[in-house]
């Protein structure tokens, strides 16, 4: 019983006494467990840091692996550490002001390191090593991580990939003297992932091994005899067949730098000044680079300066978004863009008269605002024409269709990121400063098949690019139409796809 007063009587004052010790002795226990507390937290944060020293910026964010470490990070590892410490002392490590990534970000990471691994044939034993086309990071992936991007990968449901990081995480759950993730929790996710790619038996039996460890898990039990019902099912029916893909044969090739053009066809292939298309050409002559003569793809040299690039990167950023193609945000197109006018800032209207210089005198008026590009991790433009097949053509702009086009490459890639045409079997690697100019459209306004192209997944580093194109109004006079192509057959494109 609490007395009423204590000052009355000295056993009472004792018990203020005895108060005050326990009091002391219950702060020792708080100070030893903050300490425990704080140095757990000083561990973590070295390690933390750690994997962030002396990374060059630009290298560590685009490639995939240490991208996709650092969103897992920030999206769970501080969040944990934020938890707690809001619990225990009242603080906050992440508030509202603090930028972090949501879980599409970390699935989208997961879907773009999947499409780099297949398109760049990458070994996942490297990338977990830390390899990536000469480029490397500053330590090796452990199990736990190995099974995060597996995790991820099979969320984003490219569960053949995640399937190869799921071996790669048992592989290293092996060989490590404490993994920070259990064997029953990997396997669980496994045997789920690979039911999913139709590897049944596989999945029947790294669902053994988990019973092994675990053997009343009771998810465990019921995959074991759904997976034997497949298999079974499998024996008297046969293997369903894997969905191919649907790409041109020669996409891939040409984007990893496989495909070599013959060197009598490159013998015919000029560099050279011109002079001539317009007026102003004769005072400063542009560096050309012929890459195809029929169809024609020009490539000009030097035609942005890196102060123009920093400017038109600047007023992009500012403004990125999700790239859209008509109001849905894109599946096939991994990149951020924005129109820009001449009403954003002078620069603009420069680059178009510029681009007038490389159009072999096409009208301006027909010219479209200059769209900027940045693409994300393995960001790619899928084989598509940049002119409409449908009529009437991009009927929200109400010009045309798609003439031509003109891109400027605002930076180099380190690795990656080709501009290829699979149908005239040539690609083209971005080089900062340069712009690479083609027609769409034939002479009477049909599609030119032979312009299919694409935007090659980035590996390494960031890929920006400024795109002009030229639409068919107000060209008239310039470019008078022509009843038929000029000695192509339409179905040129058809043809060299059935070889
Ligand atoms: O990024 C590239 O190399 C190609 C881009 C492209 O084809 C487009 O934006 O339409
Ligand atoms: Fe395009």
């Amino acid at each position: 019983q609490i007395p009423s007063e204590f000052y009355s009587s000295i056993q009472n004052m004792e018990l203020l006494l005895k108060s005050e010790l326990a009091i002391l002795d219950r702060l020792d226990k708080i100070i030893r467990l903050s300490e425990a507390r704080v140095s757990e937290l000083k561990r973590q944060r070295d390690s933390l840091r750690q994997d962030l020293e002396g990374v060059d910026s630009l290298e560590y964010v685009s490639n995939p692996v240490s991208a996709f470490l650092m969103t897992k990070r920030l999206l769970k590892d501080y969040q944990d550490i934020d938890a707690l410490i809001r619990k225990e002392l009242d603080v906050m490590l992440i508030d509202d002001t603090t930028v972090i990534p949501a879980t599409v970000d970390l699935l989208g990471v997961a879907e773009g390191l999947s499409r780099l691994q297949d398109l760049y044939l990458l070994e996942v034993e490297d990338m977990a090593d830390g390899y990536m086309y000469g480029y490397r990071l500053n330590r090796k992936l452990n199990a736990k991580e190995c099974y995060e991007i597996a995790l991820a990968m099979s969320q984003s449901t490219v569960f053949e990939n995640a399937n190869k990081w799921f071996r790669e995480a048992l592989r290293r759950w092996e060989a490590e003297k404490s993994p920070k993730v259990s064997k029953v929790e990997i396997l669980d996710y496994f045997t789920f992932s690979l039911f999913e790619d139709a590897e049944y038996q596989e999945a029947y039996d790294r669902t053994i091994d988990l019973l092994r460890l675990d053997p009343k898990n009771e998810g465990a039990l019921q995959k074991k005899e759904t997976f034997a019902m497949w298999l079974k099912f499998v024996e008297e029916n046969g293997p369903t067949p894997k969905e191919p893909k649907l790409s041109h044969p020669l996409y891939e090739p040409l984007c990893r730098g496989e495909v070599h053009r013959f060197a009598d066809e490159l013998s015919k292939l000029r560099c050279r000044l011109d002079t001539k298309t317009t007026p102003f050409l004769r005072l400063a002559p542009l560096k050309v680079e012929e890459v195809s003569l029929e169809p024609p793809i020009y490539l000009y040299h030097k035609v942005i300066s890196d102060e123009e690039i920093d400017k038109l990167i600047e007023l992009g950023k500012a403004r990125l978004n999700r790239a859209t193609v008509g109001q849905m945000v894109s599946q096939v197109r991994i990149s951020q863009n924005v129109w820009l006018s001449e009403e954003v800032d002078p620069l603009l209207g420069v680059l178009q008269r510029r681009t007038y210089d490389m159009s072999r005198g096409l009208s301006m008026q027909g010219f479209d605002m200059v769209q900027v590009n940045n693409y994300g991790i393995g960001g790619h433009n899928i084989p598509h024409y940049d002119c409409d097949s449908e009529y009437p053509p991009f009927p929200q702009f109400n010009m045309g269709n798609r003439l031509a086009t003109l891109m400027y490459y605002l930076s180099d890639v380190e690795v990656g990121g080709g501009t290829v045409f699979p149908r005239l079997s040539l690609g083209v690697f971005p080089i900062k400063g340069s712009a690479i100019f083609w027609h769409n459209v034939h002479h009477n306004g049909n599609v030119d098949e032979r312009m299919l192209h694409a935007g090659c997944p980035t590996l390494i580093g960031s890929k920006w690019v400024a795109n002009i194109w030229i639409h068919e109004y107000h060209q008239e006079f310039v470019l008078p139409c022509k009843l038929y192509a000029e000695n192509l057959p339409e179905d040129i494109g058809k043809e060299e796809d059935s070889n």
